[in-house]
């Protein structure tokens, strides 16, 4: 039996939930234990009580305490800083990484006028639409995805940025008005990616883990998590990062994007490496993006 801790929200639930059939699917039983985290139970602004880093501790905790044996965490949600005792058994294959809008009568970003009201707590969402110059005034939100959709159909908002990996998994891609190119709003670091922790030390689990691997998923969110742990930025700063395997003229090649917000605007910048040593590419990066400032 593998134990599989998950937050009780809905966007935690289904992707725990989607694991586990992905488990059974392999032949394990696996039962779903439920966890509730201190940013679950405080409606704080999420800088005040610790960034998204406080939803992962308690999943944590309950690993190191031998309560559960795996966690599914999304892995833009998961501190850069490695933890003794534990590790990621599997990156599975990731969803499409990049951010959508939704937006009042289905309109797009370039169809909003100046001053429509745009709901997005995220300071990499902000540092990127402030620099695009189309007069958006941006609000700060916190809640579930439900809550935030809410607030454009109620009139609130006129619109919202979200991860098209939550409402994919939550089965809301009918509300996402435009998919936004990475070109104007690069993702989070591991948007998208989930990543499945474990004892570091408990075989059985690690290889029933195993098939659930994706060697490219895990090669360009190492790069991406990478340049963020190099920027010493934590879960909120305004960094954007995207990596992608292409193919090269000698074989398969890892492309990293990464943005900065500073004063000033967003510095954006990209590089190729080899596929094998992502963290040295994004460590490359971002002490280039560190740079020119
Ligand atoms: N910060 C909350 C969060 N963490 C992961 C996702 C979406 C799924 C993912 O990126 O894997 C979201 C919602 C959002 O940003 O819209």
């Amino acid at each position: 039996m593998i134990r599989l801790g998950t937050r009780r929200s809905a966007l935690a639930t289904a992707q725990a939930t989607h694991m586990a059939d992905a488990l059974r699917a392999l032949g394990h039983e696996v039962e779903l234990v439920l966890i509730v985290t201190h940013g679950d139970t405080n409606r704080a602004p999420l800088e005040q009580i610790g960034g998204t880093g406080v939803f992962v501790s308690a999943l944590r905790d309950a690993l190191l305490a031998h309560e559960i044996d795996i966690a599914v965490h999304s892995l833009k949600d998961l501190p850069t800083a490695s933890v003794d005792g534990l590790t990621l058994g599997a990156i599975p294959v990731r969803e499409d990484p990049r951010d959508v809008l939704v937006a009042r009568d289905g309109l797009s970003l370039g169809e909003l006028q100046t001053g429509a009201v745009v709901g997005t707590g995220s300071p990499r969402r902000q540092a990127q639409l402030d620099a695009l110059g189309l007069g958006l005034e941006l609000t700060a939100i916190r809640g579930n995805v439900d809550s935030r959709i809410a607030m454009v159909h109620d009139g609130k908002l006129d619109a919202v940025v979200l991860a098209r990996a939550g409402l994919s998994r939550l089965g809301r891609l009918a509300e996402v008005t435009e998919t936004l190119d990475p070109i104007q709003l690069l993702p989070a670091p591991g948007q998208g990616a989930l990543g499945i922790e474990c004892r570091a030390d408990d075989a059985a689990v690690l290889q029933a883990l195993a098939p659930l691997e994706d060697p490219a998923t895990r090669a360009a969110v190492t790069a991406e998590r990478q340049l963020l742990a190099t920027l010493e930025a934590g879960c909120t700063a305004p960094v954007g990062a995207l990596a992608e395997v292409v193919e090269g003229e000698e074989g398969p090649e890892l492309w990293l994007r990464g943005a900065l917000g500073q004063e000033g605007g967003v510095r954006r910048l990209s590089a190729n490496g080899p596929v094998d040593d992502p963290a040295s590419l994004g460590r490359a990066l971002a002490n280039e993006l560190l740079e020119q400032t």
